[in-house]
């Protein structure tokens, strides 16, 4: 795979601006859908949705079935306009755009799929020509355009062949290819890696990430992958039933989730499993003689101070390390340790540990 710079973008994509004004900006978005039986009212997939995508970023958005993520991501390109409410796309409101502007905006706006929503008749140079012809660019100048990108997604010697002679993780190449041919400045991808396996997920998020740092293209992703949310995404947001619950960089929200729904996501991804002969006996009345089992998480700078040595060398407070992992997450070091604290001794042990920067969770107690 060539590097990058070398792309026919690079002269025309505008610069990462983390602080500059978001590059998708939903205003008190809205998103209502007409009863389909009788008597039931209008189903509301969005309710007064706030969210701005930093340029440059990759964003994933992540909640339950049905919360409303691919509707949100469609109110982008303008496949669905909000009920009220503004989705504004580098500075364009899209719900006002009439059928040109439309069109403008989805050179503006690629999209990927899980199915990749290739044409079976076309080659993979045919597919990434494809948004091109329709945009009217003369043969000669999409010829020049996608050779380097079908260079780029590596696969350069497989041009001639139609979707049926290629792997998914080619197709997916394909897909991405052809999202990319008229320069966009946004990526949306819907579930792109569900339907791969691990090593080619793996492969097509290192060519993800090297479209976004290069190009400074924003990715939007939606995945049920919290494993792809955890490795690519600088920041997150999560719906659940047609609100945004939670949003934030991914290293604050994965490391310390408050809501219900990302706890759940997370489970088993970071963190640790307490094992069965603790679960088993752990109670939550906190009665004399019983130990607290505490959740202790190392984030950022303190996540790995031997804080809890020094609980015992300082306050004479033993603890008992249950279970522990440490992990990564954006990159960055992430460490949970469960522990058994004598319930006698947990106030202290709690006040000690929080004042360095760490956060205790109690999550019952075990005799
Ligand atoms: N065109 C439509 N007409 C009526 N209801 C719709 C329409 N499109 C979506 N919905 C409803 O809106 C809700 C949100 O749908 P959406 O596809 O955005 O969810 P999602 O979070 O992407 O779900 P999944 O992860 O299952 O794809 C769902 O309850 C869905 O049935």
């Amino acid at each position: 795979m060539q590097p990058l710079s070398t792309s026919p973008h690079a002269a025309s994509t505008p610069a990462t601006d983390p602080a500059g004004p978001p590059i998708v900006d939903f205003q008190s978005v809205t998103k209502r859908f007409p009863a389909t039986g009788e008597g039931a009212g209008d189903f509301v997939a969005l309710s007064d949705v706030d969210l701005s995508i930093r340029r440059g970023s990759i964003t994933g958005i992540i909640g339950r079935s049905g919360a409303g993520k691919s509707t949100l991501v469609r109110l982008v390109n303008g496949l669905e306009r909000p009920t009220s409410g503004r989705v504004v796309v580098d500075g364009t409101d899209v719900a006002a755009l009439d059928e040109k502007g439309l069109r403008a905006i989805r050179r503006s706006v690629g999209m990927i799929f899980q199915h990749f929503n290739l044409l079976s008749a076309r080659t993979a140079y045919g597919n990434v020509a494809l948004p091109l012809e329709i945009a009217g660019v003369p043969a000669g100048e999409i010829r020049k355009r996608i050779l380097p990108l079908l260079d780029l997604v590596g696969l350069s010697d497989r041009s001639s062949l139609y979707p049926a002679q290629l792997s998914g993780g080619q197709k997916q190449r394909v897909g991405i290819a052809r999202a990319l041919a008229t320069e966009p400045k946004v990526l949306l991808s819907d579930e792109a890696t569900s339907a791969l396996d691990p090593e080619t997920t793996r492969q097509v998020l290192a060519l993800l990430k090297q479209v976004n740092a290069d190009l400074g293209l924003t990715v939007l992703l939606i995945t049920h992958e919290m494993q792809v949310v955890r490795e690519i995404a600088s920041h997150v947001a999560v719906l659940d039933k047609g609100s945004i619950v939670e949003e934030g960089d991914t290293y604050s929200v994965f490391s310390r989730p408050a809501h219900e729904t990302t706890r759940a996501f997370l489970e088993g991804v970071t963190g640790v499993r307490l094992p069965a002969f603790v679960t088993s006996r752990m109670e939550s009345e906190a009665a004399a003689g019983r130990s607290a089992v505490v959740k202790v998480v190392f984030t950022g700078p303190t996540a790995t101070d031997p804080v809890l040595a020094h609980l015992g060398r300082d306050l004479g407070i033993d603890v008992n390390i249950l279970a522990g992992a440490v992990d990564e997450i954006s990159g960055k070091p992430f460490g949970t340790l469960v522990v058994a604290i004598d319930r006698e001794v947990l106030e202290p042990a709690r006040r000690f540990i929080e004042a360095r920067g760490l956060t205790c969770e109690v999550m019952g107690y075990v005799r």
